[in-house]
């Protein structure tokens, strides 16, 4: 990524980072908001239904008992039930016999009472009153509930009696059978009875419809659903309570995301300067890990690691430099110069141990034309080594643009240089994907060696992945191997190889050489510093 590609992003990032924060918090205050008030108007709804469901099932009760009377509907024993149905019920003003719409005795005595015009007859011949002249009063609050001879009155209001913490809610209750631009049978305050349609197959529902966050609740008893409104603007007033907190904190987060957003930007960019300058200032230099045959205990080759000194005596590794490199574009440079120094260090040296290898890392960027086969060439030829002595290490991630990678790693292999997947089980491949492609050896990561004789939830991988190389006919090399425990398991499950802190650190090749030398090749030391 070129700078100014570094500054673009950067740019895209700050700002998405001011804006999305803020963005997603006003977002979260609603849907809190919502929730909050909906949950509200639902208790509402419910309560409403809970009283009428309770008025009607009090009003069937009382009716069904008078109807069980074998003493005619208005004899005393009749109107004495009728006064003791009343004095018990919670919701019933009176109850009554019926004939031709007026009230011929009820709990109230024997005065005869007119109900007024019928309001509904529901699919269930149960017939309801809503204005029942009472009194001076033709408009009285009363509704009346007839099955059959009988009726039972109740106070309009009770159903919607329900306390409401909100100002302005209304609640309103709609019967089924009612066409659906009907009327709710009792409401109070703007209630539409088409909302009941809202319901389809649920039992509750809210919405926000007509200036309201509208609850509808059915009842399970009845035909019947309880409503309840809520002003939408008590709806706005919660949102705008709750981002009040939400937003300001989220601003500050996206600020501080654009500040680290910032910071990296200008951290990548003078990385990638340093980086470019410490190629001009000759500032990397290679490590050498030895490869143990875990059988013999014999040093059989080395991987190259790089190192970075700044002129300040600070050491980078590469799992810092390498990512920006790669992101930076300078990836092919800093490979050209790890061929340079192999050649530096090595000289002729592979021409006097035939058998040892050198391992060298290469990112995606090396694996995407074939110029690499001709360094690779090159390196051979200046320091008269035999493909065989070479390894290339790849890592899954650099294997993922299959269609580049493939044919260039095939290209090495028709060579006779080896090929390693390292990192293994640690980044993205598929067995099908892996299985399209020519392999030699498998590199099992550290951090599933670990694991091994832990209670690790992923110490049965190595198992799984030592299975995988088999199967694929690859050789294995264990990294990162600290422990003889370690060192012994693998040994023991057919792993070839291992490099590790309990053989060797990484170490100049002149280190490299004099252990060689001094040892021979099955040499057994902990070498020092890994540089
Ligand atoms: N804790 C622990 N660590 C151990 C042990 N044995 C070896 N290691 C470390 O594990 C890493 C092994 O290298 P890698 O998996 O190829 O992983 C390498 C490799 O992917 C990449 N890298 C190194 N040199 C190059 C290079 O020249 N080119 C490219 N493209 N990548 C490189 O950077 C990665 C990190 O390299 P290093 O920092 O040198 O870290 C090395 C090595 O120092 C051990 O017993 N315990």
């Amino acid at each position: 990524m070129e700078k100014r590609l570094v500054f673009a992003v950067a740019v895209v990032g700050v700002v998405l980072a001011i804006i999305v924060p803020p963005w997603l918090a006003w977002n979260e205050a609603q849907r809190q908001a919502y929730q909050t008030e909906s949950t509200l108007a639902l208790g509402y709804a419910k309560d409403v239904l809970r009283r009428l469901d309770e008025t009607g099932g009090q009003s069937l009760q009382g009716i069904e008992r008078l109807e069980r009377i074998g003493s005619g509907p208005c004899s005393p024993e009749a109107q004495a039930l009728m006064r003791q149905i009343d004095l018990t019920s919670t919701y019933i003003q009176a109850i009554g016999h019926i004939s031709n719409g007026t009230l011929i005795c009820s709990s109230m005595g024997y005065a005869p009472v007119s109900l007024g015009a019928q309001a509904f007859r529901s699919s269930t011949g149960v017939i309801l009153y809503t204005a029942i002249p009472i009194g001076d009063s033709i408009m009285s609050r009363l509704v009346g509930f007839q099955r059959g001879k009988f009726v039972a009155l109740f106070h309009r209001d009770l159903p919607l009696d329900t306390w409401t913490a909100v100002p302005g809610v209304s609640l309103g209750v709609v019967h089924l059978d009612l066409p659906v631009t009907g009327d709710p049978i009792i409401h109070r305050g703007h209630v539409d009875g088409r909302w009941r349609l809202r319901l389809e197959r649920r039992f509750d529902t809210t919405f926000v419809a007509d200036g309201y966050l509208v609850a509808v609740v059915r009842s399970r008893r009845f035909p019947i659903v309880g409503i309840a409104a809520v002003p939408e603007i008590h709806l706005s007033h919660q949102t705008m309570n709750l981002a009040k907190r939400l937003v300001p904190a989220s601003m500050l987060a996206g600020l501080a995301l654009a500040v680290a957003i910032v910071l990296l930007a200008r951290r990548q960019v003078s990385l990638a300067n340093s980086l470019r300058q410490g190629l001009r200032h000759h500032e990397f230099f290679l490590a050498y890990q030895p490869v143990v045959e875990l059988t013999s205990g014999r040093w059989v080759g080395v991987e190259a690691l790089l190192r970075w000194r700044r002129p300040t005596g600070e050491l980078i590794g590469p799992d810092v430099f390498i990512a920006v490199a790669e992101q930076t574009g300078t990836i092919n440079r800093l490979t050209e110069r790890v061929l340079e120094l192999l050649q530096h260090d090595l000289g002729d040296f592979l021409v006097h141990h035939p058998e040892f290898h050198i391992a060298l890392n290469l990112s995606a960027h090396d694996l995407t034309c074939d110029n690499i086969v001709r360094m690779l060439e090159r390196l051979l030829m200046e320091t008269g080594a035999k493909p065989a002595n070479l390894i290339v290490e790849v890592t899954e991630r650099a294997l993922l643009d299959l269609a580049s990678a493939g044919p260039v790693l095939a290209a090495l292999r028709a060579r006779g240089i080896e090929v390693a997947i390292d990192d293994f089980g640690t980044g993205y491949s598929s067995l099908s994907y892996l299985e399209s492609l020519e392999l030699d050896f498998l590199k099992i990561d550290r951090c599933f060696i670990e694991t091994i004789g832990t209670r690790a939830p992923t110490s049965q991988v190595v198992q799984h992945i030592i299975a995988i190389a088999r199967t694929m006919g690859l050789r294995m090399v264990a990294e990162g191997v600290e422990t003889e425990a370690q060192a012994r398991y693998l040994a023991e499950h057919g792993v070839q190889y291992a490099q590790g802190w309990l053989f060797a650190k990484a170490m100049s090749f002149k280190e490299l050489v004099s252990a060689l030398n001094e040892h021979g090749s099955t040499v057994n030391v902990t070498a020092t510093n890994d540089r």
